[in-house]
């Protein structure tokens, strides 16, 4: 399952996306990095083919993203949005329900994904009305259920505590080893750099540069990226990126 960006540009109001060409690595886990408002919905909303391409294409084995029947892409593609809508009072198990519409029905297996979280006494609560950790948890549950070879999630670890981030990381880990495609757009450059394969960097819509994380997440990149200094640094777990949140002295 090979997702490709072709010289594609998007457009919005005074935004303007790209052009960006760029091969999404199979089996492995791609961070879309950037500053708030720099693109990385939008590309995610292309990748999904939610949105369709001013320019350019985007492919999923060649064909057209935005082309593709919903319930195909359903099979091949699930999306974790930022914003989860429910108009209607669904439970935890419709919105599971709905997230596995393409796929044969099995309950073992919607109880397993749910489980992973310790969500499946929240089977018949009301969606709406669970706090927006649980909310996300249950939505990751859904496109783990889901069983799409590509799983797209938009910010995966907003609203969640230390040990939740934890084991939605562990998750992806355990998602990338079964052969899973990962797309992630994120914030957090600790875990960027320590779960990712691939990163792509966007600034202001354009791509500043794109690579393995090793050679690619670097200072200079995350200057560039946010206009911030960043430092290094040894933890016992790897090396981090720092920079000056609440200090009062500059770094240079
Ligand atoms: N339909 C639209 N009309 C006008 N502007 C839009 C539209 N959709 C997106 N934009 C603008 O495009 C820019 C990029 O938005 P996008 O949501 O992709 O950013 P982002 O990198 O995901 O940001 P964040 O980190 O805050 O989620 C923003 O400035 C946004 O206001």
């Amino acid at each position: 399952m090979a997702i490709e960006f072709i010289a594609t540009t998007y457009s919005a109001g005074r935004f303007k996306l790209g052009p960006i060409n760029t091969e999404i690595p199979e089996k492995k886990i791609t961070a879309i990095m950037g500053k708030n408002g720099s693109g990385k919905s939008t590309t995610i909303r292309l990748m999904h083919g939610d949105i369709k391409p001013l320019e350019g294409r985007i492919t999923l084995d060649g064909r057209d993203v935005w082309k593709i029947k919903p319930v195909d892409l359903a099979r091949q593609m699930s999306l974790v949005t930022q914003e989860i809508n429910d108009p209607l009072s669904f439970t935890v198990k419709d919105v599971m329900m709905v997230s596995g519409y393409a796929r044969d029905h099995d309950e073992a297996s919607m109880l397993q994904a749910l489980e992973i979280f310790g969500l499946t006494p929240y089977l018949y609560r009301d969606f709406n009305f669970l706090s927006g950790g649980e909310r996300r948890l249950v939505t990751i549950a859904a496109s783990i259920y889901q069983d799409s070879d590509i799983i797209i999630m938009d910010e995966p670890t907003n609203f969640l505590d230390v040990d939740n981030q934890m084991l939605v990381y562990q998750v992806l880990r355990q998602l990338r080893k079964k052969g899973k495609t990962i797309v992630l757009a994120m914030h957090d450059i600790s875990a960027v750099s320590a779960i990712s394969d691939f990163v792509i960097m966007l600034k202001k819509g354009e791509l500043v540069d794109q690579g393995p994380t090793s050679s690619t997440l670097t200072v200079e990149n995350l200057r560039k990226v946010f206009n911030v200094p960043f430092k290094t640094y040894e933890t016992p777990w790897g090396v981090n990126f720092s920079s000056p949140l609440v200090s009062e002295k500059e770094m240079d």
